[in-house]
């Protein structure tokens, strides 16, 4: 069974065709790491995955349960809204802006959905919040609020806050793109930890270090299609299409 499996899928902004038939299937464990110029789609179809987008044309299955499916005729359905969100819930994300909650503090941020949407009782999931942001290396900011955090500090703790929903899949959104270069390794090494323990991973982003040696797999997208996959090896290496050797001239 595949972690994910997304096939044909289409999403528009007004006339705007932002994904032209993208299909990716992510096996238990993977590393995937998606790269591209800017606008090139990554990020909307990371959207589209855990419907904060809704696509236009294509289908979604994430651990063999159908989020969405084509049903021909240019139209979609998708699964009731219950079963929907139940469905997302797998799926934690973690967003370029933290977009934490700065009325709490860091302990509340990681606690909240946990109690509010699974109904945990919060003396149970007050540990496993200890452990995680011990994991994160952040267990002395516990009562600290967001505002006093850096940003690389701020994204761990989001990254705290999504693994406390216990995910079978982990979403990065640029995890990095808004932090200082000095920050951006704290973060990495947070999720390189994770790749470790076998996490499930999609991962946008423009540091191509860290896809080089993380990711299982590289995707890389241009103008709404996945022009070429592979692993970092061949991506990084030998490029076989000449739209990635060019952007990789740009960017490497
Ligand atoms: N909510 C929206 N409404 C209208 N257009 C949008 C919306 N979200 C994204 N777009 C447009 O869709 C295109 C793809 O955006 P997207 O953020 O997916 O690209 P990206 O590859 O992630 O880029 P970047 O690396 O700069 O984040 C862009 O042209 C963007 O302006």
């Amino acid at each position: 069974m595949n972690m994910i499996k997304a096939v044909n899928i289409h999403k528009q902004f007004n006339q705007l065709e932002v994904l032209k038939g993208i299909s990716l299937t992510v096996d238990k464990g993977e590393v995937i790491a998606i790269i591209g110029p800017s606008g090139s789609g990554k990020s909307t179809f990371l959207r589209c995955l855990n419907r904060l987008e809704t696509i236009d044309q294509g289908s979604i299955e994430i651990e063999g349960d159908v989020l969405v499916t084509d049903s021909g005729q240019g139209k979609v359905n998708y699964a009731a809204e219950a079963e929907a969100r139940q469905i997302c819930r797998r799926m934690g994300m973690v967003f370029q802006q933290f977009n934490l909650f700065p009325h709490l503090t860091v302990l509340e941020n990681v606690i909240e959905a946990p109690i509010t949407v699974k109904g945990c009782k919060r003396e149970d999931i007050v540990l496993q919040a200890e452990e995680l942001l011990r994991k994160v290396g952040l267990a002395e900011k516990r009562d600290v609020y967001p505002s006093r955090l850096s940003g690389g500090q701020k994204q761990r703790v989001a990254i705290a806050r999504a693994l406390a929903m216990n995910p079978d899949i982990m979403l990065f959104d640029e995890p990095t793109s808004a932090l200082d270069p000095e920050l951006t390794g704290e973060v990495l090494k947070s999720m390189r930890k994770l790749a470790e323990e076998h996490m499930t991973m999609i991962v946008v982003t423009h540091e191509m270090a860290f896809a080089r040696e993380v990711a299982n797999r590289v995707i890389f997208m241009d103008n709404g299609e996945i022009v070429e996959a592979g692993s970092p090896d061949a991506i990084f290496g030998s490029p076989s299409q000449a739209r990635t050797r060019s952007f990789l001239q740009r960017v490497v």
